[in-house]
């Protein structure tokens, strides 16, 4: 349940090596056994009645290597053949315990030869072991580990990944050319962040996380904040029941008032659909807030839904302000405030006045654009006293914003839910940087900003203030389609109108909308055919 990096890695080793007294030795024993084991659960012993199967254990000059060295034994002692592949000279072995392990090798006879004297003939090998590099390689493998690395991924054979595929970095999920694809990837004592995110969940194959003698009450008591999020991380790190219990004795008051502002002309849906998920995921009460002209249209479609009308000045759209008060502006950074006082216009007092008395409110689906926005959004961050999530549009004026950075804290929670695309703008960095390291960047934004960040995407990432991280595991491509951010949104405000805080709204939210998109996927049977309104509905 724990995700590391390679640095907590490191620290966690040598703590449970020279302060808890285990030996190094006994913990690379350890890991060798532990990744043969699963070899001969997984694949046959045996390629023909009179054949043992044969594997080709490919051995880097770190522990990763002595890792292997320990895993060809054990797989000849079960049953299998196998032979070493040095990618360097045995010579050049680079740590103490991983010569011991080459010695028992010479000594035992287990065939061993170093790659690159003769033409390797893939064809002898039924399956490869990939003890090249591990959590102490930097940057792209060179030389005779890039060549192996090709060697292995063109043979169709298949790859069991030590620790974590070479070529993969440990700490992002990015993927150095050339990078192992590997079918099975057993992680010693603790997942590595790389393994968690895409590209690099797509190279490790299927992953198991392996124990090798590491106590894992280590990884809290040195400080690791990183979680899969599973249920046993929502009860025992969250502390939340994904299954809601309800006390018997309780109103729909128990459970929460809900506000959402969203919805302009061209996307009245995103805030149906923000709003019937707000419902499903448990509050007592939500009510929608959209531009006066879209509500007669909006009138019945969720009965259990309340509406409220924001002038619009006959638009449809947000922001069409009308006639306002003035207010000082001296606190006001956004683009539009003028120099001295700006314009309060009806549409904010309106909508200012409606999130009094409700205990959570959502910011942004289908809202569009307007001018001044982002001086508009700073006056709800600082007005509005309940907890908010801001999603959507209202992320982009977040970006648009001069100087969010030295906006004010908010007292109550705060809940951004970027897509990649919204997080670059945030961040004022490319998307494709974002995606290069989304642990990283998240955690770093929430911690700077103090607020709960819940990067989405496939894995989605939630991280918060303090730093810690939560890693989705479920859900499917199905959601990837128009809706499903805003049906995210509503479930998140949903939970934090019931009093959960921010890191656990985020947290189980993402949990309860994966899992609801998994069985909206298990009833089309289909991702392709899925829509946002299937999630919602499978709440
Ligand atoms: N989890 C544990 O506590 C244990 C882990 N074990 C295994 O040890 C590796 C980490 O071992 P380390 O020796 O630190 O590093 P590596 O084996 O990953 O390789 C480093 C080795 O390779 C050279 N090198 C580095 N980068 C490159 C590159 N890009 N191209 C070529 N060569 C490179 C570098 O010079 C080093 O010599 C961990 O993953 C586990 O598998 C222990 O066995 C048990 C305890
Ligand atoms: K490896």
């Amino acid at each position: 349940m724990y995700v590391v990096n390679s640095d907590e890695m490191r620290n966690l080793d040598r703590y449970t090596i020279e302060t808890i007294g285990i030996p190094a030795n006994v913990l690379m024993e350890n890991a060798g056994r532990e990744v043969a084991r699963r070899i001969e659960t997984l694949f046959s012993r045996t390629v023909s009645a009179d054949g043992p199967a044969r594997w080709v254990i490919l051995a880097g000059k770190g522990n990763n290597g002595g890792d292997g060295l320990v895993i060809a034994r054990h797989l000849l002692e079960a049953g299998f053949e196998a032979e070493v592949v040095y990618a360097e000279a045995p010579e050049r072995m680079a740590s103490a315990d991983a010569v011991a392990q080459r010695r028992i090798i010479e000594r035992l006879g287990i065939p061993a030869r170093v790659y690159g004297a003769e033409p390797l003939d893939w064809r002898a090998y039924d399956g490869i072991v990939d003890a090249l590099l591990g959590v102490g390689a930097a940057g792209a493998p060179r030389g005779p580990y890039a060549a192996l690395i090709r060697e292995a991924n063109a043979s169709g054979l298949p790859i069991v990944a030590v620790d974590l595929p070479s070529g993969l970095d440990a700490d992002t999920g990015a993927v150095h050319e050339p990078c192992i694809r590997a079918k099975l990837t057993v992680a010693l004592a603790f997942l590595k962040r790389g393994l968690m995110q895409y590209p690099g969940a797509d190279y490790a194959g299927q992953v198991v996380c392996a124990p090798i003698g590491i106590p894992a009450k280590l990884a809290d008591e040195l400080g690791v904040q990183t979680y899969v999020l599973n249920e046993s991380v929502l009860r025992r790190i969250l502390g939340v029941d994904p299954a809601m219990p309800r006390r018997q004795n309780t109103h729909k008051g128990t459970y929460g008032h809900a506000l959402i502002a969203a919805g302009s002309r061209r996307m009245s849906g995103a805030a149906l659909l923000s709003a019937k998920s707000a419902l499903r995921a448990g509050c007592g009460l939500v009510t929608l807030a959209v531009p006066d002209r879209l509500l007669d249209s909006l009138i019945g479609q969720i009965p259990e839904l309340m509406l409220a009308a924001v002038p619009d000045g006959g638009t449809g759209e947000w922001g069409s302000l009308g006639e306002g008060t003035t207010a000082p502006a001296a606190s006001h950074d956004g683009s539009d405030a003028g120099p001295s006082e700006r314009t309060i216009g009806a549409a904010e007092q309106a909508l200012l006045s409606l999130a009094e008395g409700k205990q959570a409110m959502l910011i942004g689906p289908g809202m569009g654009r307007f001018p001044g926005d982002s001086a508009w959004l700073r006056a709800a961050w600082e007005s509005v006293a309940s907890p908010l999530v801001i999603d959507a549009d209202a992320l982009n004026m977040l970006a648009d914003a001069q100087n969010f950075a030295a906006w004010p804290r908010r007292p109550s929670p705060t809940v951004l839910t970027p897509h990649p695309g919204e997080m670059a703008r945030l961040a004022g960095v490319s998307t494709p940087e974002v995606q290069h390291d989304r642990i990283g960047l998240a955690r770093r934004y929430a911690m700077k900003h103090g607020v709960t960040l819940v990067l989405k995407g496939a894995r989605t990432v939630v991280a918060t203030a303090a730093g810690s991280v939560y890693i989705n595991v479920n859900g499917n491509p199905g959601m990837a389609t128009g809706g499903s951010g805003d049906v995210l949104a509503g479930i998140i405000a949903s939970l934090l109108a019931q009093g959960f805080t921010a890191e656990q709204a985020a947290g189980l939210g993402v949990y309860l909308h994966g899992a609801a998109g998994d069985r909206a996927q298990a009833q089309r049977r289909s991702t392709g055919s899925m829509l946002a309104g299937d999630i919602a509905d499978m709440l």
